[in-house]
Protein backbone atom coordinates (compact mmCIF):
# COMPACT_ATOMS: atom_id res chain seq x y z
CA UNK A 1 0.00 0.00 0.00
CA UNK A 2 0.90 3.31 -1.05
CA UNK A 3 1.20 6.02 1.76
CA UNK A 4 -1.59 8.79 1.01
CA UNK A 5 -0.79 11.37 -1.12
CA UNK A 6 -1.90 15.45 -0.83
CA UNK A 7 -2.76 14.58 -4.68
CA UNK A 8 -5.26 11.81 -3.07
CA UNK A 9 -8.20 10.87 -5.75
CA UNK A 10 -10.62 8.57 -5.08
CA UNK A 11 -11.43 8.24 -8.79
CA UNK A 12 -9.27 7.26 -11.40
CA UNK A 13 -9.35 6.06 -14.65
CA UNK A 14 -6.06 4.61 -15.33
CA UNK A 15 -4.80 1.60 -17.02
CA UNK A 16 -7.82 -0.02 -16.73
CA UNK A 17 -7.25 -3.27 -14.50
CA UNK A 18 -9.14 -5.42 -17.30
CA UNK A 19 -6.53 -4.48 -19.62
CA UNK A 20 -3.88 -5.57 -17.08
CA UNK A 21 -5.14 -8.85 -16.54
CA UNK A 22 -5.90 -9.21 -20.03
CA UNK A 23 -2.35 -7.92 -21.52
CA UNK A 24 -0.21 -10.41 -19.63
CA UNK A 25 0.24 -13.73 -17.69
CA UNK A 26 -0.19 -12.05 -14.24
CA UNK A 27 1.42 -13.79 -11.32
CA UNK A 28 1.23 -11.36 -8.56
CA UNK A 29 -1.07 -8.45 -7.81
CA UNK A 30 0.65 -5.27 -8.90
CA UNK A 31 1.31 -3.53 -5.35
CA UNK A 32 -1.14 -0.35 -6.15
CA UNK A 33 -4.23 -3.03 -5.71
CA UNK A 34 -2.60 -4.64 -2.64
CA UNK A 35 -5.23 -4.92 0.26
CA UNK A 36 -4.62 -8.67 2.25
CA UNK A 37 -8.35 -10.15 3.35
CA UNK A 38 -9.23 -13.35 4.03
CA UNK A 39 -11.68 -13.94 1.06
CA UNK A 40 -13.10 -17.03 2.54
CA UNK A 41 -17.12 -17.42 2.99
CA UNK A 42 -19.02 -19.39 4.76
CA UNK A 43 -21.79 -21.20 3.05
CA UNK A 44 -25.42 -21.38 4.37
CA UNK A 45 -28.73 -22.66 3.48
CA UNK A 46 -30.48 -20.63 5.76
CA UNK A 47 -30.05 -18.03 3.79
CA UNK A 48 -33.55 -16.51 3.32
CA UNK A 49 -35.84 -17.35 0.02
CA UNK A 50 -38.68 -14.41 -1.09
CA UNK A 51 -41.20 -15.69 -3.31
CA UNK A 52 -42.37 -12.16 -4.98
CA UNK A 53 -45.42 -14.00 -6.71
CA UNK A 54 -47.03 -15.01 -2.96
CA UNK A 55 -46.72 -11.00 -2.24
CA UNK A 56 -49.24 -10.75 -4.96
CA UNK A 57 -51.16 -13.63 -4.19
CA UNK A 58 -54.89 -12.99 -4.09
CA UNK A 59 -55.20 -15.73 -1.29
CA UNK A 60 -55.06 -13.32 1.71
CA UNK A 61 -52.97 -16.16 4.28
CA UNK A 62 -50.37 -16.75 1.54
CA UNK A 63 -50.10 -12.88 0.86
CA UNK A 64 -49.35 -12.01 4.63
CA UNK A 65 -47.05 -14.96 5.47
CA UNK A 66 -44.85 -13.77 2.45
CA UNK A 67 -45.48 -9.94 3.76
CA UNK A 68 -44.14 -11.45 7.45
CA UNK A 69 -41.26 -12.92 5.47
CA UNK A 70 -39.91 -9.73 3.89
CA UNK A 71 -39.99 -8.27 7.13
CA UNK A 72 -38.73 -10.80 9.01
CA UNK A 73 -35.79 -10.80 6.37
CA UNK A 74 -35.45 -7.59 5.82
CA UNK A 75 -34.95 -7.48 10.65
CA UNK A 76 -32.46 -10.77 10.70
CA UNK A 77 -30.12 -10.54 7.76
CA UNK A 78 -31.06 -7.64 5.70
CA UNK A 79 -30.63 -9.98 2.75
CA UNK A 80 -32.51 -12.24 0.84
CA UNK A 81 -32.69 -13.98 -2.77
CA UNK A 82 -35.96 -12.85 -4.39
CA UNK A 83 -37.56 -15.85 -6.97
CA UNK A 84 -40.31 -15.53 -9.05
CA UNK A 85 -39.79 -12.31 -9.42
CA UNK A 86 -41.33 -11.85 -13.04
CA UNK A 87 -38.30 -10.71 -15.15
CA UNK A 88 -37.72 -12.63 -17.71
CA UNK A 89 -34.49 -14.66 -17.96
CA UNK A 90 -34.07 -12.91 -21.78
CA UNK A 91 -33.63 -9.52 -20.35
CA UNK A 92 -31.31 -10.80 -17.54
CA UNK A 93 -28.90 -12.36 -19.60
CA UNK A 94 -29.33 -9.62 -22.35
CA UNK A 95 -27.82 -7.38 -19.41
CA UNK A 96 -25.92 -9.40 -18.86
CA UNK A 97 -24.14 -9.77 -22.59
CA UNK A 98 -24.41 -5.62 -23.17
CA UNK A 99 -22.57 -4.64 -20.23
CA UNK A 100 -19.70 -6.92 -20.80
CA UNK A 101 -19.69 -5.54 -24.42
CA UNK A 102 -19.37 -2.27 -22.72
CA UNK A 103 -16.63 -3.43 -20.70
CA UNK A 104 -14.90 -4.69 -23.74
CA UNK A 105 -14.86 -1.38 -25.82
CA UNK A 106 -11.91 0.09 -26.40
CA UNK A 107 -10.27 2.09 -23.61
CA UNK A 108 -10.64 5.78 -25.54
CA UNK A 109 -14.43 5.06 -25.91
CA UNK A 110 -15.00 4.55 -21.97
CA UNK A 111 -12.40 7.23 -21.14
CA UNK A 112 -14.86 9.93 -22.14
CA UNK A 113 -16.84 8.34 -19.28
CA UNK A 114 -14.13 9.10 -16.43
CA UNK A 115 -15.52 10.27 -13.02
CA UNK A 116 -14.53 13.74 -12.32
CA UNK A 117 -17.15 14.15 -9.63
CA UNK A 118 -19.66 12.16 -7.38
CA UNK A 119 -22.28 14.14 -8.92
CA UNK A 120 -21.33 12.88 -12.57
CA UNK A 121 -24.45 10.93 -13.81
CA UNK A 122 -22.02 8.56 -16.01
CA UNK A 123 -19.22 7.27 -14.15
CA UNK A 124 -16.54 5.05 -15.29
CA UNK A 125 -13.24 3.63 -14.03
CA UNK A 126 -11.24 2.72 -11.22
CA UNK A 127 -11.74 3.71 -7.78
CA UNK A 128 -8.79 4.42 -4.89
CA UNK A 129 -9.79 4.03 -1.51
CA UNK A 130 -7.87 4.73 2.17
CA UNK A 131 -7.37 3.27 5.29
CA UNK A 132 -7.51 4.25 8.37
CA UNK A 133 -3.47 4.48 8.27
CA UNK A 134 -3.77 6.52 5.52
CA UNK A 135 -2.72 4.35 2.96
CA UNK A 136 -4.10 3.69 -0.56
CA UNK A 137 -4.92 0.98 -2.71
CA UNK A 138 -7.09 0.69 -5.78
CA UNK A 139 -9.76 -1.87 -5.64
CA UNK A 140 -9.60 -4.90 -8.43
CA UNK A 141 -12.32 -3.72 -10.66
CA UNK A 142 -13.90 -1.67 -13.22
CA UNK A 143 -17.04 0.30 -12.79
CA UNK A 144 -19.73 2.22 -14.73
CA UNK A 145 -22.42 4.20 -12.29
CA UNK A 146 -25.06 5.80 -13.78
CA UNK A 147 -27.79 7.85 -13.02
CA UNK A 148 -31.23 6.26 -14.35
CA UNK A 149 -34.21 7.75 -12.74
CA UNK A 150 -36.04 10.54 -12.47
CA UNK A 151 -33.44 10.49 -15.38
CA UNK A 152 -31.96 8.08 -17.35
CA UNK A 153 -28.50 8.57 -18.21
CA UNK A 154 -26.19 5.79 -20.16
CA UNK A 155 -23.00 5.14 -22.72
CA UNK A 156 -23.84 5.36 -26.16
CA UNK A 157 -22.25 2.24 -27.06
CA UNK A 158 -23.67 -0.34 -27.03
CA UNK A 159 -26.73 0.79 -28.37
CA UNK A 160 -28.80 -1.86 -27.25
CA UNK A 161 -27.55 -1.07 -23.36
CA UNK A 162 -30.09 1.90 -23.58
CA UNK A 163 -33.22 0.08 -24.53
CA UNK A 164 -32.27 -2.95 -21.96
CA UNK A 165 -31.28 -0.90 -19.19
CA UNK A 166 -34.18 1.47 -19.56
CA UNK A 167 -37.12 -2.06 -19.21
CA UNK A 168 -34.64 -3.48 -16.68
CA UNK A 169 -34.71 -0.70 -14.68
CA UNK A 170 -37.93 0.24 -14.74
CA UNK A 171 -39.25 -3.62 -13.65
CA UNK A 172 -36.76 -2.87 -10.59
CA UNK A 173 -38.77 0.11 -8.99
CA UNK A 174 -41.76 -2.08 -9.98
CA UNK A 175 -40.63 -4.76 -7.18
CA UNK A 176 -38.94 -2.43 -4.79
CA UNK A 177 -42.36 -0.47 -4.94
CA UNK A 178 -43.62 -3.53 -4.13
CA UNK A 179 -41.22 -4.61 -1.18
CA UNK A 180 -41.38 -1.27 0.63
CA UNK A 181 -45.46 -2.04 0.72
CA UNK A 182 -44.53 -4.66 2.46
CA UNK A 183 -42.16 -3.61 4.78
CA UNK A 184 -44.57 -1.31 5.59
CA UNK A 185 -47.50 -3.07 5.87
CA UNK A 186 -45.57 -5.00 8.02
CA UNK A 187 -44.73 -2.32 10.01
CA UNK A 188 -48.28 -0.91 10.36
CA UNK A 189 -47.41 2.19 8.67
CA UNK A 190 -50.09 3.78 6.78
CA UNK A 191 -48.89 3.50 2.83
CA UNK A 192 -49.93 7.36 2.07
CA UNK A 193 -47.61 8.28 4.87
CA UNK A 194 -44.76 6.58 3.41
CA UNK A 195 -45.37 7.94 -0.53
CA UNK A 196 -45.46 11.05 0.85
CA UNK A 197 -42.24 10.42 2.33
CA UNK A 198 -40.32 8.57 0.28
CA UNK A 199 -42.08 9.91 -2.90
CA UNK A 200 -41.18 6.68 -5.70
CA UNK A 201 -42.71 7.94 -8.31
CA UNK A 202 -39.41 10.32 -8.41
CA UNK A 203 -37.49 7.28 -6.66
CA UNK A 204 -33.56 7.84 -7.52
CA UNK A 205 -32.34 4.81 -9.09
CA UNK A 206 -28.36 4.36 -9.50
CA UNK A 207 -27.24 0.99 -11.86
CA UNK A 208 -23.76 0.11 -11.26
CA UNK A 209 -22.09 -2.44 -13.06
CA UNK A 210 -18.93 -3.86 -11.68
CA UNK A 211 -16.00 -5.96 -13.63
CA UNK A 212 -13.45 -8.28 -11.46
CA UNK A 213 -10.84 -9.77 -13.89
CA UNK A 214 -9.56 -12.90 -12.39
CA UNK A 215 -7.07 -12.39 -9.78
CA UNK A 216 -3.59 -14.17 -9.43
CA UNK A 217 -3.72 -13.78 -5.44
CA UNK A 218 -7.58 -13.05 -4.58
CA UNK A 219 -6.38 -12.47 -0.47
CA UNK A 220 -4.00 -9.70 -1.54
CA UNK A 221 -6.52 -7.63 -3.73
CA UNK A 222 -10.60 -7.25 -3.29
CA UNK A 223 -13.12 -5.85 -5.32
CA UNK A 224 -15.47 -4.36 -3.12
CA UNK A 225 -14.31 -3.78 0.55
CA UNK A 226 -17.05 -4.14 3.24
CA UNK A 227 -19.92 -1.52 3.06
CA UNK A 228 -23.30 -0.78 3.07
CA UNK A 229 -25.42 0.85 -0.07
CA UNK A 230 -27.49 3.87 -0.19
CA UNK A 231 -30.76 3.66 -0.72
CA UNK A 232 -34.22 0.90 0.41
CA UNK A 233 -33.07 -1.95 -1.53
CA UNK A 234 -29.99 -2.66 -4.04
CA UNK A 235 -31.09 -5.68 -6.93
CA UNK A 236 -28.01 -7.41 -8.21
CA UNK A 237 -27.34 -9.80 -10.40
CA UNK A 238 -24.17 -11.67 -12.05
CA UNK A 239 -22.81 -13.26 -14.83
CA UNK A 240 -23.07 -16.92 -12.62
CA UNK A 241 -19.26 -16.04 -11.28
CA UNK A 242 -20.11 -16.26 -7.17
CA UNK A 243 -17.98 -12.87 -5.62
CA UNK A 244 -20.86 -11.41 -3.25
CA UNK A 245 -20.27 -11.78 0.76
CA UNK A 246 -22.99 -10.50 3.11
CA UNK A 247 -22.08 -10.58 6.78
CA UNK A 248 -24.26 -12.15 9.04
CA UNK A 249 -23.47 -12.25 13.29
CA UNK A 250 -20.04 -11.34 12.50
CA UNK A 251 -18.91 -13.50 9.97
CA UNK A 252 -19.22 -13.55 5.47
CA UNK A 253 -21.20 -15.73 4.12
CA UNK A 254 -21.33 -16.47 0.77
CA UNK A 255 -24.84 -14.96 -1.30
CA UNK A 256 -24.71 -16.94 -4.01
CA UNK A 257 -27.38 -17.37 -6.24
CA UNK A 258 -29.80 -19.86 -8.00
CA UNK A 259 -30.20 -19.20 -11.79
CA UNK A 260 -32.97 -16.50 -12.20
CA UNK A 261 -33.05 -15.10 -9.00
CA UNK A 262 -32.14 -11.66 -7.74
CA UNK A 263 -29.96 -10.85 -4.53
CA UNK A 264 -31.53 -8.20 -2.22
CA UNK A 265 -30.39 -6.31 0.42
CA UNK A 266 -31.72 -3.65 2.61
CA UNK A 267 -29.98 -0.16 2.29
CA UNK A 268 -28.98 2.35 4.63
CA UNK A 269 -32.27 4.46 3.96
CA UNK A 270 -34.68 1.64 4.84
CA UNK A 271 -32.53 1.23 8.06
CA UNK A 272 -32.99 4.85 8.95
CA UNK A 273 -36.53 5.13 8.21
CA UNK A 274 -37.56 1.95 9.89
CA UNK A 275 -35.68 3.33 13.17
CA UNK A 276 -33.24 0.49 13.02
CA UNK A 277 -35.58 -2.08 12.73
CA UNK A 278 -34.52 -3.51 9.11
CA UNK A 279 -30.70 -4.13 8.50
CA UNK A 280 -28.22 -2.43 5.71
CA UNK A 281 -26.24 -5.00 5.41
CA UNK A 282 -23.05 -5.48 5.15
CA UNK A 283 -21.38 -6.74 2.17
CA UNK A 284 -18.23 -7.23 0.11
CA UNK A 285 -17.27 -8.47 -3.30
CA UNK A 286 -14.15 -11.00 -2.77
CA UNK A 287 -12.68 -11.82 -6.43
CA UNK A 288 -11.20 -15.52 -7.92
CA UNK A 289 -8.24 -16.42 -9.45
CA UNK A 290 -10.11 -18.35 -12.90
CA UNK A 291 -13.04 -16.05 -13.71
CA UNK A 292 -14.08 -12.98 -14.62
CA UNK A 293 -17.29 -11.70 -12.97
CA UNK A 294 -19.54 -9.23 -13.65
CA UNK A 295 -22.53 -8.07 -11.64
CA UNK A 296 -25.09 -5.71 -12.21
CA UNK A 297 -26.63 -3.92 -9.26
CA UNK A 298 -29.71 -1.15 -9.03
CA UNK A 299 -29.68 1.08 -5.80
CA UNK A 300 -33.26 2.06 -5.52
CA UNK A 301 -34.20 5.18 -3.65
CA UNK A 302 -36.82 7.48 -2.12
CA UNK A 303 -36.55 10.46 -4.13
CA UNK A 304 -33.32 13.09 -4.39
CA UNK A 305 -35.36 15.63 -2.73
CA UNK A 306 -36.57 12.93 0.39
CA UNK A 307 -35.41 14.24 3.39
CA UNK A 308 -34.84 10.93 5.42
CA UNK A 309 -35.05 10.14 8.76
CA UNK A 310 -37.41 7.58 10.82
CA UNK A 311 -40.74 7.35 10.45
CA UNK A 312 -42.70 9.10 13.44
CA UNK A 313 -44.81 6.46 14.47
CA UNK A 314 -42.25 4.28 14.47
CA UNK A 315 -40.19 7.01 16.36
CA UNK A 316 -43.13 7.74 18.64
CA UNK A 317 -43.44 3.78 19.06
CA UNK A 318 -39.60 4.13 19.77
CA UNK A 319 -39.69 7.33 21.87
CA UNK A 320 -36.61 8.02 20.26
CA UNK A 321 -35.00 8.79 16.90
CA UNK A 322 -31.82 6.37 16.36
CA UNK A 323 -30.92 8.76 13.37
CA UNK A 324 -30.77 12.41 12.29
CA UNK A 325 -32.79 13.16 8.70
CA UNK A 326 -30.80 14.31 5.61
CA UNK A 327 -31.86 14.57 2.35
CA UNK A 328 -31.28 11.48 0.25
CA UNK A 329 -29.50 13.25 -2.64
CA UNK A 330 -26.24 14.95 0.06
CA UNK A 331 -26.05 11.10 1.62
CA UNK A 332 -25.88 9.07 -1.82
CA UNK A 333 -23.04 11.94 -2.63
CA UNK A 334 -21.18 11.69 0.63
CA UNK A 335 -21.52 7.78 0.21
CA UNK A 336 -20.46 7.49 -3.45
CA UNK A 337 -17.02 9.21 -2.79
CA UNK A 338 -16.37 7.43 0.46
CA UNK A 339 -12.98 5.96 0.06
CA UNK A 340 -12.20 4.97 3.55
CA UNK A 341 -12.24 1.59 4.41
CA UNK A 342 -12.40 0.58 7.96
CA UNK A 343 -13.23 4.13 9.28
CA UNK A 344 -16.67 5.19 10.36
CA UNK A 345 -19.94 4.61 7.97
CA UNK A 346 -22.13 7.21 7.33
CA UNK A 347 -24.84 5.58 8.71
CA UNK A 348 -23.15 5.33 11.70
CA UNK A 349 -22.08 8.83 11.79
CA UNK A 350 -26.07 9.82 11.15
CA UNK A 351 -26.69 7.96 14.66
CA UNK A 352 -28.20 9.94 17.62
CA UNK A 353 -26.77 8.92 21.01
CA UNK A 354 -28.94 8.38 23.25
CA UNK A 355 -27.86 11.24 25.47
CA UNK A 356 -27.94 13.67 22.78
CA UNK A 357 -31.79 13.52 22.37
CA UNK A 358 -33.52 17.02 22.53
CA UNK A 359 -35.46 17.18 25.17
CA UNK A 360 -38.87 19.14 24.33
O1 LIG B 1 -20.32 -7.11 -7.18
C1 LIG B 1 -20.83 -7.42 -6.10
O2 LIG B 1 -21.10 -8.58 -5.81
C2 LIG B 1 -21.12 -6.36 -5.08
C3 LIG B 1 -21.47 -5.03 -5.69
C4 LIG B 1 -21.86 -4.02 -4.67
O3 LIG B 1 -21.93 -4.28 -3.50
C5 LIG B 1 -22.13 -2.64 -5.10
O4 LIG B 1 -21.96 -2.32 -6.29
O5 LIG B 1 -22.51 -1.83 -4.21
FE1 LIG C 1 -22.93 -2.72 -2.41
Amino acid sequence: MAPLSDSFQPFEYDTAIKVLADSSDLKAVPSKFKFVNEPTGLNSDSLPIIDFSALTANDPDQRSKAIHDVGKACQEWGFFILVNHGIPEFLMNSLATATREFFNLPETEKKQYEAKSASDPIKCGNFNVTNTSNQTFTLWRDYLKLYVHPEFHCPLKPPVLKEILLEYTKRIRELTRKLVEAVSENLELDQHYVDEVLKLDSSFQLFATNFYPPCPEPDKAIGLPPHTDPGLFTFLIHNGVAGLQIQHDGKWFNADSPQNSILVNVADQLQIFTNGRCKSVMHRAVVNDERERISMVVANGPSKEAIMGPAAPLVKKDGRAIYRPMKYIEYVEAQLVKSRVNGKPILEQMMIEEDDQVVN
